[in-house]
């Protein structure tokens, strides 16, 4: 079974790295793709280029656990990255293999704003993870979806390619992209909420592009 955490990581901190580890011990996932969009179809352009953003996630996936793995399909692909063209290359490549598409559950409550949205849950399962700050007010497009697709045993999840809607729960850290982009702008540390290597690079790549 595969994970498949997107994501923009501008940059990668411990909320993802953390919540990573223990999707994978809750799943038994044999692999957890980090795969970086390269032109977030949602959002303002990130802060840090797709070059960047690559280099934060290899030095932050350096000493990963096993099965931990850096996935660039998005980053190589022209265009918005749209999850659904994610998903198809996986599948077209993996065959039946189950995937598990990773979100936050703030990611997860935008999900019907996304391109071919109800495509999505077919071809994957869905794992939600708690985020603080973040209420479970499903908008009502994904009601319907949650009461066909709820499953709270995880080991369905093995038994199916895709199709269910499973959610855990996860140490809640209050870490964003947001804000360790507004510490490097006032001139604070954002320490100890990513790991050094990255940090490292990030106060080398801001120099650079202040
Ligand atoms: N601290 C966290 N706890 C749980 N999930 C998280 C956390 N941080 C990020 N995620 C999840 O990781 C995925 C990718 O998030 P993203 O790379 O946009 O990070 P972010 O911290 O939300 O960034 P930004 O603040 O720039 O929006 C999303 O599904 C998001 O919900
Ligand atoms: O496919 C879409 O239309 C789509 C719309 C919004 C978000 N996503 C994906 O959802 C993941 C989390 O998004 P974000 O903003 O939290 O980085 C990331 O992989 C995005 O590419 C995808």
């Amino acid at each position: 079974m595969i994970g498949i955490y997107g994501g923009t990581f501008d940059p990668v901190h411990y909320g993802h790295l953390r919540t990573a580890l223990e999707v994978q011990e809750a799943l038994g996932l044999d692999q957890l793709r980090f795969v970086p969009c390269r032109q977030p179809p949602h959002r303002r352009p990130p802060r840090f280029s797709a070059a960047h953003r690559r280099r934060f996630l290899e030095a932050a996936l350096a000493d990963a656990p096993p099965g931990f793995v850096l996935d660039t399909r998005e980053l190589e692909r022209p265009g918005p990255s749209y999850m659904i063209d994610t998903l198809d290359s996986l599948r077209a490549e993996l065959g039946d293999v189950p995937l598990v598409l990773i979100l936050g559950l703030d990611a997860f409550l935008g999900l019907p704003g996304w391109h071919h949205w109800r495509e999505i849950p077919q071809l994957a399962h869905l794992l939600v993870m708690d985020r603080p700050g973040y209420r479970p007010d499903w908008p009502a497009a994904l009601a319907p979806e949650l009461r066909r697709r709820r499953c709270d045993d995880p080991g369905e999840l093995r038994r199916a390619p895709g199709g269910r809607i499973h959610f855990l729960r996860v140490t809640r850290l209050e870490i964003s992209g947001t804000f360790i982009r507004r510490c490097l702008q006032e001139g604070k540390s954002p320490r100890y909420l990513l790991p050094d290597t990255v940090l490292r690079l990030l106060e080398s790549t801001s120099t650079e592009l202040a």
